[in-house]
């Protein structure tokens, strides 16, 4: 047990490139999707309620034989900490070896979090969109702010919208778009304007009430009957990840074709899913792996819970990389 490295948030984030993120995470998803021969082990998260404090803390365990990955996120998820001043989540990774199962390293679980879920609906809007310039973000916190770094970096986005039900969280965020990132950003009162020009909407909020309803849109796909003269827009939905709340109306999901991380997850733990009734069309694996093709005729939604062999894959990706770095710093 001794000298088991750990990482900080820093040295987590100076290891982890979006860019290598995102090819990693989607072949795991593709392997998971796969069933048992994708080489993919993880459970339903465990998941102890702390009523009195309307917090949990979740167990996330998980294998990826493809990329020598056993971890175990323990992550808090407290949203009555905005009131303190404190993360709303919290996170640790265990990374194992593989053949031993010896603990060889523990980092910081928040900014893999943040990271991983982004490249998980960027791989999702990668596949499922058609336009990328206008970037719709309702919510304003650690995950829109990663989402939104996230698109500008992998699509030709033009100009962002932010919406967030304290607008002083929108302009906080607008002015890290504009002075970090340099591009056109504009922020809304409402979450109609917000999205409706948009190609892309990311929803990342402690809603639990639905936020975005179908009556709430223009057209999604602008059809002329020939397929070059429209496009397909994209809704990633990352929050509401209780079985009681929701961030989007049932009809927006009926009315949709409904894509997910796992449909496991997002049939035991997605608000969204459970209370609407809404059919799930494919895991966004299955599209990775071309056995379920993309369903170019409704609103597309990518509904993700967040799962344990994305926090798997980037701890690997973390140990990797400070391995490397062990190594070439030796004299
Ligand atoms: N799918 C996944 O893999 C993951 C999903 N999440 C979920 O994403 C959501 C956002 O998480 P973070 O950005 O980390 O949290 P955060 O605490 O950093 O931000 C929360 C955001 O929601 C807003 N908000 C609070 N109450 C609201 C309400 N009643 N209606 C609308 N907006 C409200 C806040 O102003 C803030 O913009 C949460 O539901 C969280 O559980 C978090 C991690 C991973
Ligand atoms: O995937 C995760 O990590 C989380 N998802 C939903 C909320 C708690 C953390």
């Amino acid at each position: 047990m001794n000298n088991i490295p750990y990482y900080g948030p820093a040295e987590v984030k100076a290891s982890l490139k979006y860019e290598e993120l995102v090819s990693a995470l989607e072949l795991a998803l593709a392997d998971f999707s796969k069933g048992p021969e994708g080489g993919v082990s993880q459970p339903l998260r465990a998941t102890a309620e702390v009523t009195k404090f309307n917090g949990f803390l979740a167990a996330m365990p998980a294998y990826v034989s493809s990329r020598q990955a056993l971890a175990c996120k323990l992550v808090t998820f407290y949203p009555n900490n905005t009131a303190k001043d404190l993360d709303t989540h919290m996170a640790h990774i265990l990374l194992f070896d593989e053949t031993s199962g010896e603990i060889k390293a523990i980092m910081d679980g928040e900014v893999i979090t943040a990271m991983r879920t982004a490249a998980v609906s960027a791989i999702a809007t990668k596949y499922l969109a058609e336009k990328y310039e206008i970037l719709a973000v309702l919510g304003s916190g650690v995950q829109a702010t990663a989402h939104t770094e996230a698109f500008c970096k992998m699509f030709p986005i033009k100009k962002v919208n932010i919406w967030n039900h304290r607008t002083e969280g929108a302009e906080k965020l607008a002015r890290y778009v504009k002075e970090s990132l340099g591009i056109e950003v504009q922020v809304f009162t409402d979450v109609q304007s917000c999205v409706e020009e948009a190609d892309i909407i990311n929803a990342a909020t402690f809603a639990t009430e639905p936020i975005l309803k179908e009556y709430s849109m223009k057209p999604w796909v602008h059809i002329n009957y020939r397929r070059s003269s429209y496009h397909l827009r994209i809704l990633t939905a990352v929050g509401a990840p209780r079985p009681q709340w929701q961030e989007l109306s049932a009809e927006l999901m009926n009315n949709s074709t409904v894509y997910v991380d796992s449909f496991l997850s997002a049939t035991k733990e997605s608000g969204d899913v459970i209370k609407s009734g809404a059919k799930i069309y494919a895991e966004i694996g299955e599209v990775i792996l071309g056995t379920k093709k993309a369903e170019i005729n409704k609103k597309t939604i990518f509904k993700s819970l967040g799962l344990a062999l994305e926090d798997a894959v980037s701890a690997r990706l973390v140990f990797d990389v400070m391995e490397q770095n062990k190594k070439t710093a030796k004299p």
